[in-house]
């Protein structure tokens, strides 16, 4: 059996309550997808939607932004949206910059903001458009 499509959700501190706020408006169109979610925001996000179906990773200063690029590079995941704080230094701004350079290298659809995120999710949500999607 062909494994369900895989979506990532992460936010910095700044845009956590945004991304909750995305995620619940979007609960409709997220729900045929298994997400997976850096510790906090997986944590956040199970709380506000207990119905959905969320695998947090660790933490991304813990290394979550690398387990996440790690399911890119073996091609199980499909899309990623990641709201990020342009304005706050990261200690971990090396893995965030790896993760992205992952998302180009193997081209899936990867937001950074909330435009974008609009975007993605109504066409990602297309389920034909994730089947018809070459594994890497
Ligand atoms: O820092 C992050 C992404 O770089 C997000 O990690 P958390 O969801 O654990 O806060």
């Amino acid at each position: 059996m062909q494994e369900r499509p895989a979506f990532a959700l992460v936010a910095h501190d700044a845009k956590k309550d945004r991304l909750v706020a995305f995620v619940k408006l979007h609960e409709k169109e997220l729900a045929p997808f298994h997400l997976i979610a850096t510790g906090t925001t997986g944590a956040r996000l199970k709380a506000a939607c207990p119905d959905l179906d969320i695998t947090p990773v660790k933490s991304g200063p813990l290394g979550g932004d690398q387990q996440i690029g790690a399911m890119i590079a073996d091609g199980r995941l499909s899309a990623l949206i990641f709201f990020a704080d342009p304005l706050t230094p990261m200690p971990h701004d090396v893995d965030v910059k790896a993760l992205t350079r992952l998302a180009i290298v193997y081209d899936i659809p990867m937001a950074l903001n909330q435009a974008t995120a609009e975007a993605v999710i109504s066409t990602i949500a297309d389920t034909a458009y994730m089947e018809s999607t070459p594994s890497q």
